[in-house]
């Protein structure tokens, strides 16, 4: 399945601040894969590269894959399909797709290992191979619904500490993963360091999908009258963590203009500065901001009792 936005031809001259291959005048052209996921990290990966081929072949500059694109979701897995960045066998796929195909990729996550740490990792590969950004998840996803989903992937991992943002044909955008998105003030730091964009490769649930998937996502554009992508994996009812799936693009208005079903597929999209420049003056709460007030310092008054 394909969705598309109403997607000029080619790239607008304020996207070629560095030089640029194949790249014409009118937007960013984005692809979120809606990755089918299984048990075999080989066929995953396989089917990733497939897909990003294909999807420069719908015309993108940018491909983004899921949350664990190559490894079912699951505590117990992360260990067996970890691997090292940037010379594991995962990165080496990408890294060799996005050099073929000539177009940036945002490969979605990976278990990756460094020493004896486990990380939840997105490597983001420019078109010409290089790794240019990898983001270990910051938020770790420990929740506790009962009656419907217990998550603690701090039981095995370890979460990042840094925010990461990188250029894409002047284009400057954020990553987040998955959990990351619910934590505005990381997505308000990408936005203070300019970003367009943010990217958040995910993998909402069936409890929590339906409720705080879109919402947030919305949100966040809204808030910050940047442009968001949610790349979620396809639904597998079989699975042991049953992905919403939904993949999304969304608009500094916070409009969502083009999504996804559950199903595997690729949603096609442009981004354009256009509409950012236009909310963020025409609604221009960037410098309407009272920092003066929310920058002061609260206080409890403290009771002081005299004994003598
Ligand atoms: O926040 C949620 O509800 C889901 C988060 C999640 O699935 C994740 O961080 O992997």
């Amino acid at each position: 399945m394909s969705a598309s936005t109403s997607a000029t031809d080619a790239v607008h001259p304020r996207f070629l601040e560095k030089p640029v291959v194949n790249v014409g005048v009118g937007g960013l052209k984005v692809v979120l894969v809606q990755l089918a996921v299984g048990m075999d990290k080989h066929q995953n990966v396989t089917e990733a590269v497939k897909q990003i081929h294909l999807a420069k072949a719908n015309g993108a500059h940018l491909v983004a894959l899921p949350e664990f694109f190559n490894a079912p979701y699951g505590t117990k897995y992360f260990a067996k399909y970890a691997e090292s960045v940037p010379d594991g066998e995962s990165c080496l796929a990408l890294k060799r797709a996005a050099q073929e195909a000539g177009v940036y990729v945002v490969g979605g996550t990976m278990p990756e290992r460094c020493g004896d740490k486990l990380y939840n990792t997105c490597t983001v590969w420019d078109c010409a191979g290089d790794l240019v950004a990898q983001h270990r998840k910051v938020h770790l996803f420990d929740i506790d619904i009962p009656g419907k989903i217990r998550f603690k992937e701090s039981d095995v991992l370890t979460a990042g500490d840094s925010i990461t943002t990188f250029d894409c044909y002047g284009v400057k955008i954020g990553l987040g993963i998955c959990y990351d998105l619910r934590f505005f003030e990381m997505a308000q730091l990408m936005a203070k360091e300019g970003c367009s964009m943010l990217i958040y490769p995910g993998a909402f649930n069936m409890a929590t999908g339906p409720c705080h998937w879109e919402l947030l996502g919305r949100a966040r554009a809204n808030d910050l009258q940047l442009w968001v992508a949610l790349v979620s994996p396809a639904r597998d009812a079989a699975a042991d963590y049953v992905a919403w799936g939904h993949s999304m693009l969304i608009n500094p208005w916070g409009a969502v203009v083009a999504e996804l079903d559950e199903k595997p597929g690729q949603l096609c999209g442009t981004v354009d500065l256009d509409p950012l420049e236009q909310v963020r003056s025409q609604i221009p709460i960037r410098a309407q901001r009272r920092t003066d007030l929310y920058d002061t310092v609260s206080y409890t008054k403290r009771t002081i009792i005299l004994t003598d």
